[in-house]
């Protein structure tokens, strides 16, 4: 007698930050299209509309468990996406959905058929714990690559302290391929500002020691991108056994006009405005949901796209519209380069302006999704690193792979606008070979994403192995 299939029920819970959100949402998406899941998602209130396209399109599969936002200090009330935040709330961010344990405990005690595993993000480390109790499987989501996951894994293994009190030396990471090696600044900052012995480092210490101790790992990356880091993890991680899975890049299989966010200018403007113009010739600048541009790095900016003569699009995050950025006027810079530039402040399209065939050229702060979102369009990669994985990201795309040109590093070193100008003619008008080697990764990348490709491969293993997990469908 055949046996009746039941869905296998898993728990996603996101990190609340759009370069984490966005592509923990595509898996589920993904793994939501395969018909063998239902999923639930956790989540608090104002990180719920979020999720709406996706719940749309799979009410049947797809249910949200909204739990409040934990109060906790250094977060202001109101405020539950880092987006909305600081960059040093990360700090607080860690340990206050933290407090989700036990009300995701009772919830799932509360289940008639609880889930068989938790997918989630890396800066939830204590969900490992809390599947131990549970009695189910945690596998961790990587929204960081291979190599920038390695590095930082190797960070709290290893627990290196500043060389000589030096900001400026250099930290050696000899366990990892190519035995890459950072200035101290370059570390990432929430490693950085760890104190022994305070509960919140302790746990965000904790967190990481259990993400390497849970019982699977996906990562956003393809093979021919990070392979050797991926063999890397899967070695380094006796515990994951042969459960490393990359699954990347991961897109929406929906599309991309609202991914992340609504758009703050309408699309089909910048659509317009980019079918104007040439192959190629348009650069399009953006530094991400994170980083915090100073005064002077957005007058360096604007100053290197008016020299250029360039076309460009950049996009400015709100946050950095409404504070007090320096001398950086934007209302006249806008006005002064109408002709040929758009500033989108506030959200923007990015994925659709990527793929559009104008747009040659990235100006990004090297985060991870852009990083893929730019080698899934094509486009030469400028990057200016500015913190957490990115120094890892840029040393890939530019030292290893050659398919970046490192423009400026973080913050505090001293940039020149005459000198960013000329990078930016040189990308829309020269470095050919350059572009050879960025067109081939990004076919590399969509065969990857292919029938038969290396990534549609781990996300069908990936599948599998959830579903044996199942007693009910095996
Ligand atoms: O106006 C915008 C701004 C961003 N995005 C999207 O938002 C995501 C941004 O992600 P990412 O490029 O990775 O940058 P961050 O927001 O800075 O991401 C954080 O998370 C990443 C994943 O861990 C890390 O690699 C970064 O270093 C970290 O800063 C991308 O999908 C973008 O397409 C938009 O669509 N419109």
């Amino acid at each position: 007698m055949a046996v009746e299939l039941q869905p296998t029920h898993i728990l996603i819970i996101p990190y609340p930050a759009q370069g984490h959100l966005i592509p923990i949402l595509d898996l589920t998406h993904h793994l939501a299209s395969t018909g063998r899941f239902t999923i639930s998602v956790v989540t608090t209130p104002k990180n719920l509309s979020i999720l709406s396209p996706l719940l749309s399109l799979f009410s049947d599969v797809i249910s949200p468990v909204v739990f409040p936002f934990p109060a906790t200090d250094g977060i202001p009330a109101g405020k539950e996406n880092t987006k909305d935040l600081p960059p040093a709330s990360f700090r607080h961010m860690i340990p206050a959905l933290a407090k989700l344990e036990d009300p995701i405990r009772r919830w799932f005690e509360s289940q008639s058929s609880p889930p068989v595993a938790i997918i989630s993000d890396f800066f939830l480390g204590w969900t490992h714990r809390l599947a131990v109790k549970l009695g189910i499987k945690r596998v961790v989501f990587s929204p960081s690559g291979a190599m920038g996951l390695s590095v930082v894994y190797s960070l709290w293994r290893d627990m290196p302290k500043k060389p000589d009190q030096d900001e400026n030396g250099d930290v050696l990471f000899k366990d990892v391929p190519n035995c890459p090696k950072y200035p101290w600044w370059q570390l990432s900052p929430v490693y950085r500002s760890y104190v022994e012995g305070d509960a919140d480092s302790e746990l965000i210490k904790e967190g990481y020691l259990d993400n390497m101790a849970s019982w699977g790992l996906v990562v956003n990356s393809f093979d021919d991108l990070e392979g050797v880091y991926k063999d890397h993890l899967m070695n380094s991680l006796s515990s994951h056994d042969d459960r490393v899975w990359t699954v990347g890049p991961l897109a929406s299989p929906r599309g991309h006009e609202d991914r992340g966010g609504v758009s703050s200018i309408e699309v089909s403007k910048i659509s317009s405005w980019l079918d104007m113009c040439q192959d190629d010739e348009v650069v399009y600048v953006s530094f991400g949901t994170q980083a915090l541009l100073t005064g002077q790095q957005m007058e360096v900016i604007a100053q290197g796209l008016e020299r250029s003569g360039v076309k460009f699009i950049w996009a400015v995050r709100d946050v950095m519209v409404q504070g007090d950025h320096g001398k950086m006027d934007l209302l006249e810079f806008e006005e002064r380069v109408k002709d040929r530039g758009v500033v989108i402040k506030g959200w923007a399209p990015q994925v659709m302006i990527l793929s559009h065939r104008a747009v040659g050229t990235f100006l990004t702060h090297c985060g991870w999704n852009s990083t893929l979102e730019g080698i899934m369009a094509g486009v030469r990669l400028l990057v200016w690193p500015m913190g957490a994985d990115q120094f890892s990201n840029a040393t890939l795309l530019v030292d290893h792979l050659k398919i970046g040109v490192r423009v400026y590093e973080g913050f505090n070193m001293v940039h020149d606008p005459c000198e960013l100008a000329q990078i930016l003619v040189n990308s829309v008008t020269q470095d050919q070979d350059g572009r050879r080697r960025i067109k081939k990764m990004q076919n590399n990348a969509l065969e990857a994403l292919s029938e038969n490709g290396t990534s549609s491969k781990a996300l069908l293993r990936l599948v599998n192995k959830l579903c044996e997990l199942n007693e009910k469908e095996c």
